[in-house]
């Protein structure tokens, strides 16, 4: 199967940007009802702080505010870049697994691997068309007619694509996809604990840089007390002149539930050495319970297959109503 490098598919985001993106652009009306939501995420690796706090943990609260909230499990997006075969199906699992832990719910929510419900209606698989990222990307989200998408800050740009390629479908065949808009949460930005001029992501060589929602306490300790601040020993929130500890604070107020402010009225008189190891304890009580409930979780592997068969066939059932739409505004049907 052939595949697709980064670097060609954001060459490729940027050229079909570039063919939609026009003066003559107008927003298509916004419908009150039908809302859905609707994110992804790659299976491979184990989720971070960074996808917890910018993504999951809204995904969480966000099955309290729709009627209609679709997750999926982005496997065809992770095999842009190689993988093996026997550990991306492992993989799936194991993310199904964290994000049942984390709250995701079965009976609130769908919960799908994106593969199992695209497949059925692509009967050729591996095409270009398929594994162009950002391409593919708009597919999940404008299939279901999604309205709003959860995501950190570097998938905006992704989603702006998005709405130039809904906004340019209406445009040509008459109004079918409302316009998808993100919802960010205060943390859309988790900064690597290495560098913080950088995103946490998970492949950061440097593996300080990134704790995972399995890492044990000793590791989060480990990695927070390497974590890169500046030479002041005060613990203070400025993220331009001071964007290490500003992290820290950052990530405390978002795991504690406390504000910044509080935070660092809660800190006055600690020194940031000690202050790195108050957010660590409080990022370690936070995943406990999700790290226990990962392992339990992991050992019923029937349980976790299930679970994405049923949000496969549910996933399907609304997208195929659009996909008939589509082909029928477009002639083909
Ligand atoms: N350091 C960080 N700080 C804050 N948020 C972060 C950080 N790192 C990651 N995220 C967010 O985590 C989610 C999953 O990341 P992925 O890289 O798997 O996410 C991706 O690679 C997507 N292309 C998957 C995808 C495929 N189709 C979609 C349709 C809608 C939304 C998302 C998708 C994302 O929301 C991401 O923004």
């Amino acid at each position: 199967m052939a595949l697709f490098s980064v670097r060609k598919a954001r060459e490729c985001w940027r050229f079909i940007r570039a063919l939609h993106k026009g003066p003559t652009a107008t927003a298509a009306p916004q419908k009150e009802s039908g809302e859905r939501v609707f994110s992804g995420i790659q299976p491979t690796g184990i989720p971070h702080l960074g996808n917890y706090l910018g993504a999951i943990e809204s995904w969480v609260k966000l099955q309290e505010e729709y009627d209609t909230v679709i997750y999926s499990i982005v496997d065809l997006h992770s095999i842009t870049v190689p993988q093996d075969p026997g550990i991306l199906q492992q993989s799936i699992l194991d993310m199904t697994a964290v994000l049942l832990a984390c709250g995701i719910d079965p009976e609130r929510s769908i919960l799908f691997q994106q593969s199992q419900a695209k497949a059925a209606r692509q009967k050729h698989d591996g095409t270009v068309g398929l594994l162009t990222y950002p391409v593919l990307q708009a597919a999940d989200i404008l299939c279901y007619k999604s309205t709003h998408v959860p995501v950190g800050e570097d998938q905006v740009q992704h989603m702006e694509l998005v709405q130039d390629l809904a906004r340019s479908f209406n445009q040509k065949y008459g109004e079918l996809f409302p316009l998808p808009r993100s919802i960010l949460t205060s943390m859309k930005k988790v900064k690597s604990l290495r560098d913080p001029s950088a995103k946490m992501s998970k492949s950061d060589p440097d593996k300080l840089a990134t704790v995972q929602i399995t890492d044990s306490p000793e590791e989060i300790v480990r990695k927070f007390r390497k974590a890169v601040t500046d030479f002041t020993s005060e613990v203070t929130y400025e993220p331009d002149s001071r964007p290490g500890v500003s992290n820290m604070v950052a990530i405390h107020a978002a795991v504690s539930g406390l504000s910044v402010e509080e935070v660092v009225r809660n800190s006055a008189g600690v020194d940031t050495a000690r202050y790195k190891l108050l957010v660590a304890d409080a990022v370690i009580e936070k995943f406990a319970p999700i790290r226990s409930e990962i392992e339990k979780l992991k050992m019923d592997k029937d349980h976790l297959r299930k679970v994405l068969l049923v949000g496969s066939a549910k996933a399907k059932e609304l997208a195929s109503p659009v996909f008939e739409e589509v082909k029928k505004l477009v002639g083909i049907l």
